[in-house]
């Protein structure tokens, strides 16, 4: 073994391959020396290598088991490397595979010298514990009820065994009850003794343990959450989101998939991804937390209909989507936003949020001198409207998405360049419009085209919005703004008798969980988590070259 300059270096032997084994400060690389005669030709692994960057290894081990320590073909000839290498070590680290879909892959190396074998496993595991990011003692809480039922099965059968390898120590809560984990984080963890929370379910889970988190720093720094103007104070916990519900929007929006190994690689790995959370209050109280979808209109009657039909699972959704699609209620209201800046870019700019995304990492450096600029801006009582856009209408929507929404049901979401951490929302507006036109705007959140580009549709990237139902004494006579009717599918008046626009009232659908109240305030808090992930990556990062 070389030990020159942090590189070390060492000839071993891997499927019956005579290999060079390489530990570069970050890189752990190996390439084949000599080529058995079965494979003169080469292929372009064993040509050029194989790398793996050290902070994606997951564990390295002295593989002890006779059988493993053996290239597998020919256990039982003599005079075979396994005889003249009868020492080895394995090494677990993270493989792409398809699809943002990380796996954890093995590869064995054999070593004459019993010395060497030991060397190799301390080297690496001397620079695994230089990596300060990664977790090891996580607060797993697992909803049993979540999605299809599979929470418990998902974590014992495909995350524990990740955790184990990587050493991870956990301490597992099943909740037994609605709120378990969030009344459990906010009043009776020990949170000192965690590096992070992990949550076994869908964005309803999530939503609990983002409450309890939060609310319990700011209880523990003596932050009023009802002040809509309150300097919320970021968690320094991590969350780890393991995929277990119906939507899992939050875990595909953050990491391009909702597999439950690629989370739990994410977390060994100590991925970091920072989060704006927005804060909603109804008149100086504060109601709640909303990371996704705060949705009014069309994704309000969907839930609210949907959770009559909790048990059909995943596809309550799917039939409450359709009824609420017949039902094709539209709703009076008064929007006011406060526009974000221009260097934020806009919804329409294509501009897609990715792993180590410049808008959010600019967002993030400029965060502090922006939020003196804005809360000087809107001190003053009588000032407190300047900047701010109003906008009347009747609505058939109206979403505020703090991050693309994607999900399995819309790869691209309900606004596919929002930005996870910029300290903005993109606010839809879907003004009243024939049922053909709101089905075409839907089947454009399953293709490529563009769902905003539609005269009864306008969207903007803003930092704050309101919403005011129209009082129905108050309510104005006809929007002014209507598009004369156009072509509808088919004019389904049964459903329509009982409906009043004058009166009529939705809710909000808040991460999947209903508002009591219509008339909201809500401000976008820059990056008030973080989670274990790193953001959709691109292709190309799959490759790593030394
Ligand atoms: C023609 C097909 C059009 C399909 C259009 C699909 C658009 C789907 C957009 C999904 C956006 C999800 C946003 C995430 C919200 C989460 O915080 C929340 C909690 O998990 N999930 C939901 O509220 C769950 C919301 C689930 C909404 C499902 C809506 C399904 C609509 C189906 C309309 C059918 C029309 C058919 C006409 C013949
Ligand atoms: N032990 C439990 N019993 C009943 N409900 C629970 C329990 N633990 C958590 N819950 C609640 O179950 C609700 C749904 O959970 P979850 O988000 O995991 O699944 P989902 O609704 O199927 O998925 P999604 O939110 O992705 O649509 C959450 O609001 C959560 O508060
Ligand atoms: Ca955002």
């Amino acid at each position: 073994m070389e030990n020159q300059d942090k590189i070390i270096c060492s000839e071993l032997f891997q499927k019956q391959r005579k290999v060079e084994v390489v530990l570069y400060p970050a890189v752990l690389a190996w390439k084949e020396i000599e080529k058995s005669s079965k494979r003169s030709s080469g292929t372009s692994e064993s040509e050029h290598g194989q790398t793996v960057k050290v902070c994606e290894i997951v564990a390295v081990h002295k593989t002890e088991d006779e059988a493993d320590a053996q290239p597998r073909s020919h256990p039982k000839r003599i005079n075979q490397p396994s005889q003249q290498y009868p020492h080895a070590f394995t090494v677990s680290y993270v493989r792409r595979t398809r699809q943002h879909l990380w796996r954890c892959a093995d590869v064995t190396f054999h070593c004459a010298d019993q010395q060497i074998c030991e060397q190799w496993v301390q080297v690496i595991n001397e620079q695994l514990s230089l990596l300060t990011n990664r977790p090891k003692n996580l607060l797993v809480y697992i909803n049993p009820y979540g999605g299809k039922r599979r929470g418990e099965r998902i974590y014992e059968q495909k995350v524990a065994p990740v955790f184990r390898q990587a050493g991870i120590f956990t301490d597992v809560i099943v909740t037994e009850r609605a709120n378990h984990a969030r009344d459990h984080l906010k009043m009776e963890a020990n949170l000192d003794d965690y590096d992070g929370v992990v949550c076994v379910g869908g964005d309803g889970m999530f939503s609990e343990i983002l409450h309890g988190l939060v609310t319990r720093i700011q209880t523990d720094h003596g932050v009023d959450q009802n002040q809509p103007d309150a300097e919320l104070v970021p968690c320094s916990l991590r969350i780890g989101i393991i995929p277990a519900g119906s939507t899992d929007c939050i875990c595909f929006a953050t990491q391009g998939t909702n597999d439950p190994v690629t989370s739990a690689l994410h977390i060994v790995v100590g991925d970091s991804q920072p989060m704006d959370v927005c804060s909603v209050h109804h008149n100086g109280v504060f109601l709640k937390y909303s990371v996704s979808l705060l949705g009014y209109g069309f994704y309000g009657d969907v839930l609210t209909d949907s959770e009559r039909n909790r048990w059909l699972g995943p596809a309550r959704y799917d039939l409450s989507g359709f009824k609420t699609f017949l039902s094709h209620n539209y709703y009076g209201g008064t929007v006011s936003f406060l526009p974000a800046d221009d260097n934020v870019g806009h919804p329409r700019d294509k501009l897609q949020c990715r792993s180590g995304c410049r808008i959010c990492q600019h967002k993030h450096s400029s965060k502090d001198e922006h939020d003196e600029a804005s809360e000087e801006k809107e001190k003053p009582a009588e000032d407190s409207d300047r900047g701010w856009n109003v906008i009347h209408g009747k609505f058939i929507a109206i979403n505020s998405a703090s991050m693309s929404c994607a999900c399995p049901r819309s790869p691209k979401g309900l606004s596919p360049s929002a930005h996870l951490a910029d300290g903005t929302t993109d606010l839809i507006l879907v003004r009243k419009c024939s049922r053909l036109d709101f089905f075409r705007h839907l089947l454009r959140h399953t293709n490529n085209d563009d769902q905003f580009d539609h005269w009864f549709v306008e969207v903007h990237r803003v930092r704050k919005f309101r919403f005011e139902p129209w009082h129905p004494d108050l309510a104005p006579l006809e929007d002014a703004s209507e598009h004369p009717e156009s072509p509808d599918l088919s004019p389904i008046s049964s459903l329509q008798e009982t409906y009043d626009d004058r009166t009529a009232e939705s809710s909000w659908n808040c991460d999947g969980e209903i508002l009591h109240h219509t008339a909201i305030q809500v401000s976008v808090q820059c990056q008030l988590i973080r989670l274990f992930a790193r953001g959709i990556e691109e292709q190309q990062d799959a490759e790593v070259a030394v």
